[in-house]
């Protein structure tokens, strides 16, 4: 089981070896196994509070290094996880009405139930809010809800104030008592190799991509039909109810709750865990989390010694070795730890496809229907007007050319056309549907693809990764069936589309190759893949020339010439003029965001306004 989350820049360079990495993680684990019953009793208990962290810190790197999202405030949720099964397991009245009816054994399982019930909706409720704030306002809101938990935990009398709720029972299994640390790390370690494992399969898989795309390419996402304010919020909702299960088993192993462990402090030392790890890396984040929690250990016992008096200086120490340790591994240890690896180790093979899912297909509309419509479309920035009455349509079989001089609006109109921006006045249709304060992922359902003037690749997922991204819509297994793998045959066929698209622009000898390695121009025909595995209607390219060679070119202007035989509407924002006379059916121009001329190439070419924009250069508007 390789729960990293992949690099194939590093998978690609991984070189011979006999054991693979899920060799290896098996290993470790069967000699975990091995050895648990015979390891002195403190190493039992250290370990089973480093199988605790981690699974809050696994969380974190789920939330933080592959969603994008900082919390200082996990600590919290481990609290309410804690809270909840102390409370239903030691109190009264839970004893005399649900004891009475489900037996008083039960009540630790209804305390699992309920931190899980109130965790899933105070997160979901604190991350609507939340995950929306950008920046360094994300952060210091989890602080902010982070220190409102912990004072609640604190002054609620019935959870006992600051000292707490004792009494909390040992946890019982099919009559198999966990009271002893040796029990119960069995069951924290399982529940934690569950929980890699079950993410580890939603990290590869359809919903993982998405995932993946939240941190560097929101924008992206969306215009592949991806809802991403929501996908933040599952992750922000996952993250806490692993933070919650393990404050579940922390309150049965501890067997006592007060407040202190789920402050704000413990909140960054989890963030730690995470960060000096590798905070993209599942397997970092246990890395992490056992370093820190050992390294605590050996300085809680040496520095009072060392200093002369006690007091929290592991917490100087921790600030100091932070540094350093991300001065030399920006990305933490686990990267380092990989490429390591990568010298023995053998690259795990794919496991084959086991029969393919039928993707959606799209049925295209007959040439020469109007597939994308703007009529007087109008866009002001205060006093600027970008777009100044702009009204034109995309045909079904046909490619329409928008030019014009630099800063003349055609950025402007494309965000107008393509969800990302709305007009200030006029109206735009995509198959006859208003599309006004639609997203840009209603645009990607009802047949929009395109590719972006600067390029939007992940660029440390291979090329096929990003390429299937764009059939996003045309699968619909959920977060749970790729967890639990009910999703192999949808996410082969999504592959096996994503690669045949990448051949159909040429690029199949680079399709397991880092994007981020390929030349601006061929990254540009990546994302001409990835618009076209969506299987769209329309497409939308913004300079998808620039940056390719004379033969590259050539070949992309076969491309788009065949998928103009096959229907679809194709829309070009260009500013090599040789590639649009040659190519387009229609030419829009635009000059200081108004329509100044409209038609055929050749027209357009003779046209005196359009000789003037381009500063009296005949030459340039020439092929
Ligand atoms: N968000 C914005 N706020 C204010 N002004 C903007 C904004 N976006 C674009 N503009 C202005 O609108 C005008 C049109 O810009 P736009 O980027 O659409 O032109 P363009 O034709 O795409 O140029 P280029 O070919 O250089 O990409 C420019 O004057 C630009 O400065």
């Amino acid at each position: 089981m390789n729960t990293s989350v992949k690099n194939p820049a590093l998978s690609a360079a991984t070189s011979g070896g006999l054991l693979t990495r899920r060799h290896l993680t098996l290993a470790a684990i069967a000699l975990l196994a091995g050895v648990w019953g015979w390891l002195p009793e403190f190493t039992v208990v250290v370990m089973s509070y480093i199988g605790l962290y981690a699974l809050v810190a696994v969380g974190l790197a789920m939330l933080t290094g592959v969603g994008g999202m900082t919390s200082f405030g996990q600590a919290a949720f481990v609290g309410m996880g804690a809270y909840a099964t102390a409370w239903s397991c030691t109190s009264p009245w839970a004893a005399s009405t649900i004891g009475a009816v489900v037996g008083t054994g039960l009540l630790p399982w209804v305390g699992l139930l309920l931190g899980l019930a109130l965790t899933f909706a105070l997160a979901w409720m604190l991350g609507a809010v939340t995950v929306k704030l950008q920046g360094h306002y994300l952060p210091l809101c989890t602080i902010a809800w982070g220190l409102s938990l912990y004072y609640l935990f604190g002054n609620m009398e019935f959870l006992g104030g600051q000292t707490g709720i004792t009494g909390v029972p040992a946890l019982v299994i099919a009559g198999w008592s966990l009271a002893s640390p040796r029990a119960l790390g069995i069951v924290i370690w399982a529940v934690l190799l569950i929980a890699l494992w079950l993410l580890h399969n939603l990290l590869d898989s359809r919903e993982g991509r998405a995932v993946r795309a939240l941190k560097n390419g929101r924008l992206m996402a969306e215009s592949m039909g991806v809802d991403t304010a929501r996908y933040r919020i599952k992750l922000f909702v996952l993250a806490a109810l692993m933070a919650a299960i393990s404050g579940w088993l922390y309150a049965h192993m501890q067997r006592f709750v007060n407040p202190t462990p789920f402050n704000l402090n413990i909140g960054i030392e989890y963030l730690f865990m995470a960060v000096v790890g590798g905070a993209g890396h599942l397997w970092g984040a246990v890395l992490g989390a056992a370093l820190i929690t050992l390294l605590k250990e050996k300085l809680q016992d040496i520095l009072p010694g060392l200093l002369g008096s006690s007091g929290n200086f592991e917490v100087i120490v921790f600030g100091l070795l932070m540094l350093l340790v991300l001065q030399r591994f920006a990305e933490g240890l686990w990267p380092a730890l990989e490429r390591l690896g990568q010298r023995f180790l053998r690259a795990d093979a794919a496991p084959a496809p086991r029969g393919m899912a039928a993707l959606a297909r799209r049925v295209l509309p007959a040439r020469g229907t109007v597939l994308l419509q703007s009529s007087s479309v109008t866009k002001r920035f205060g006093g600027l007007v970008a777009n100044n009455s702009v009204s034109m349509n995309v045909k079904a079989g046909e490619i329409h050319a928008l030019i014009g001089p630099n800063g003349a609006g055609k950025s402007t109109f494309f965000n107008m056309i393509s969800g990302v921006d709305d007009p200030t006045e006029g109206e735009v249709r995509l198959m006859d549907k208003p599309m006004r304060e639609l997203p840009a992922r209603d645009f990607a359902s009802l047949g929009l693809g395109r590719t972006f003037q600067h390029v939007r690749l992940l660029g440390q997922r291979s090329v096929i990764e990003n390429v299937a991204l764009g059939a996003h819509l045309r699968a619909k297994r959920g977060w749970v069936a790729s967890m639990l793998r009910l999703d192999r045959g949808e996410e082969a066929a999504l592959l096996a589309e994503a690669r045949h698209q990448i051949e159909r622009c040429g690029l199949g000898a680079h399709a397991d190759t880092p994007a981020a390695s390929l030349a601006l121009g061929q990254q540009r025909v990546v994302e001409i893949a990835r618009a076209l595995a969506s299987q769209p209607a329309v497409l939308l390219l913004d300079e998808p020339a620039a940056g390719l060679r004379h033969l590259e070119k050539r070949a992309l202007a076969e491309l788009l010439s065949q998928l103009r035989a096959e229907g679809l509407g194709i829309l070009v924002v260009e500013h090599d003029m040789e590639f649009v006379m040659n190519l387009a059916d229609r030419i829009t121009v635009l000059e200081f965001g108004t329509v100044i001329a409209e038609g055929k190439p050749a027209e357009v070419q003779a046209n005196p306004r359009v000789l003037d924009a381009y500063l009296g250069g005949a030459e340039e508007v020439t092929p």
